[in-house]
């Protein structure tokens, strides 16, 4: 699926939101996650971020914004999208970007990023969003030719701190660093304030997900604040 540069660059200083349920939560159904995307683009998001082959192909018929597809595999170690086998099936079901893991730990299938990249832009039209979790790590994504570079991981790979809020150091230091890719923020934006502040940064969009789309977390926010 093709996102043309004039499309990609639409979604400047834009609200991507991730929507994503658990296994064995009561949302974890591929179709809810399509309805959940379209709701989501109905309060006006640019693009939507979904995990799974069969979430992509709901959300790809149930939007019309930009789709960035993931597959997550386990939920430690290197989980998001981890092959080249992962990457190319989510962008066969319809992801115009595929989002990996953009970290420098090994790969299970013991492709480099660089061999990953090249082998999703070989047998797709797809763009590839690098999950990073620090600078080190988006300077090597932006080498091995990833399209667009993610903060998700900050703060999941023992490089950076998690951060109460966005990683906003982590941000600012790539936008520095001028890698002449995309710079998506993404993790732990829970406010309205904390996605302007993002941007004010230097990302190039926010990605928001547990804030808008988990509604257990939120749940539990408000409950907290009421213990
Ligand atoms: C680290 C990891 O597994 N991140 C995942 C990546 O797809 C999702 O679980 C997050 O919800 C997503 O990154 C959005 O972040 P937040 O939900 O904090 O707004």
């Amino acid at each position: 699926m093709i996102l043309t540069p004039q499309a990609l660059e639409a979604l400047r200083g834009q609200l991507i939101v991730s929507c994503q349920a658990y296994p064995g939560e009561p949302l974890r159904e591929p179709h809810i996650t399509g309805q959940m995307a379209a709701s989501v683009v109905r309060g006006g998001a640019a693009a939507v971020r979904v995990q799974g082959v069969a979430d992509v192909q709901f959300t790809r018929s149930a939007v019309n914004v930009p789709v960035i597809g993931l597959w997550k595999d386990g939920h430690e170690g290197t989980f998001i999208t981890p092959t080249l086998r992962h990457a190319l099936a989510i962008a066969a079901a319809g992801a115009h970007v595929v989002a990996i893991d953009g970290t420098r730990r090994p790969r299970p299938d013991g492709l480099s990023l660089a061999a990953t990249v090249a082998g999703i832009h070989g047998a797709s039209h797809a763009l590839v969003m690098a999950d990073c979790g620090s600078l080190g790590d988006a300077r090597a994504a932006a080498e091995a030719g990833a399209d667009l570079i993610g903060t998700t991981l900050a703060g999941y790979t023992g490089e950076r701190p998690k951060t109460d809020g966005p990683d906003l150091e982590l941000l600012a230091a790539v936008a520095a660093a001028d890698l002449g890719r995309p710079l998506i923020a993404e993790g732990r934006i829970h406010t309205p304030a904390q996605a302007r502040a993002a941007v004010d940064a230097g990302a190039f969009a926010v990605v928001v997900g547990t804030a808008i789309t988990h509604p257990a977390t939120i749940t539990g926010w408000f409950r907290d604040a009421l213990a």
